[in-house]
């Protein structure tokens, strides 16, 4: 397969990375240093069962992805307009886009620009950037994605390639699931500047989690999704799994970065103030994370 992949950093190399080892044409679409790095020695793909170079090609221009017939798009949520518009005038029509993205409305925005089939995808996976070029796997791999046709092929080519992807036609409350566990714990952790299990031992944090949860199942509901309450226990389990887990808003905002949390916190509180719903757990919880975000700017 001819797959490209918009956003190098750690999502996109790490997938990225195990397709091409698998032998499928990957071409990176990034920044110059990783642009430089990747073109002279390869991607550096560290896991705790490998620490391979793997060939690939790698650009800064989305124009490479011309021949793409897949597209991992990995980008931050903050980035998907100007990445779509990038390759607005580059792929083929009948490319499929991969959104592999946290939040839930990536696809819908993508589809706005691109005509593509644009393909919601959940990602569990928890890797980073240890350096241009280098990218360091810490757990997990899995994909939920909806279907797309020929998504039965892209199954098996992915399973050969190591790739866990299960095809499920509700990806769309799949995503909410995942977004209702950033919607307790990104915002929290990056405040509180605490791995997640130094957290949720904190009296209150439990009772502060369970109320983000509520909100965000009240709006879900106001839009018309049913989603079953994914049970404080298995909210809390999280925190057991990754105790020395920092969340990625805490980590952006320690690299000084923009934080996703516009489309985590933020999405519930516009969606709440759209359709009725109160949202003020998740609003302070947004709040606090935009006035650190200002403060690491000025
Ligand atoms: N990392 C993880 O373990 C997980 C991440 N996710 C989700 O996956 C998505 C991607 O995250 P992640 O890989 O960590 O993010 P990264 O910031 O590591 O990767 C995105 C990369 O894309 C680059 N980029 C942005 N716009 C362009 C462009 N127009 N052209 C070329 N390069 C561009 C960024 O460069 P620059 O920084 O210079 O803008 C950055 O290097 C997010 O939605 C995240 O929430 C989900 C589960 C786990
Ligand atoms: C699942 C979780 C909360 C793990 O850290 C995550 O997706 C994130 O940090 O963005």
């Amino acid at each position: 397969m001819r797959i490209g992949v918009m956003g190098a950093g750690a999502v996109g190399c790490y997938y990225g990375a195990l397709l091409a080892r698998a032998g499928h044409a990957v071409t990176l679409i990034g920044r110059p240093a990783l642009v430089t790095v990747v073109r002279q020695e390869g991607l550096r793909l560290q896991r705790a069962d490998l620490d391979v170079q793997v060939a690939m090609q790698a650009s800064q221009e989305p124009a490479a992805l011309a021949d793409a017939e897949l597209v991992l798009f990995c980008v931050k949520s903050s980035d998907s307009e100007a990445a779509a518009r990038a390759l607005e005038d580059t792929l083929a029509p009948q490319a499929v886009v991969l959104s592999l993205q946290n939040g839930v409305d990536n696809p819908e925005r993508i589809r706005a620009i691109l005509p593509n089939p644009v393909v919601p995808a959940v990602v569990y996976v928890a890797t980073e950037m240890a350096g241009p070029g280098h990218v360091l796997h810490h757990g997990r791999g899995e994909l939920i994605a909806g279907p797309w046709e020929g998504c039965d092929a892209a199954q098996t080519q992915f399973a050969e390639a190591g790739i866990p992807l299960a095809i499920d036609a509700e990806v769309v409350q799949r995503q909410w699931q995942k977004l209702i566990i950033n919607c307790a714990y990104n915002a929290l952790s990056a405040v509180a500047q605490v791995n997640y299990g130094q957290l949720v031992q904190t009296e209150g944090v439990a009772r502060l989690m369970q109320d983000v949860v509520d909100e965000c199942l009240a709006v879900a509901a106001a839009q018309g999704l049913a989603l079953t309450h994914p049970g404080m226990d298995a909210v809390l389990g999280l925190a057991r799994g990754m105790a020395g887990q920092h969340s990625s808003t805490a980590q952006d905002l320690a690299r000084g970065k923009p934080t996703e949390i516009e489309y985590i916190n933020g999405h519930i509180v516009r969606l709440g103030e759209r359709l009725g719903v109160a949202t003020p757990a998740n609003r302070a919880l947004l709040v606090m994370v935009r006035v650190l975000e200002n403060k690491a700017v000025h």
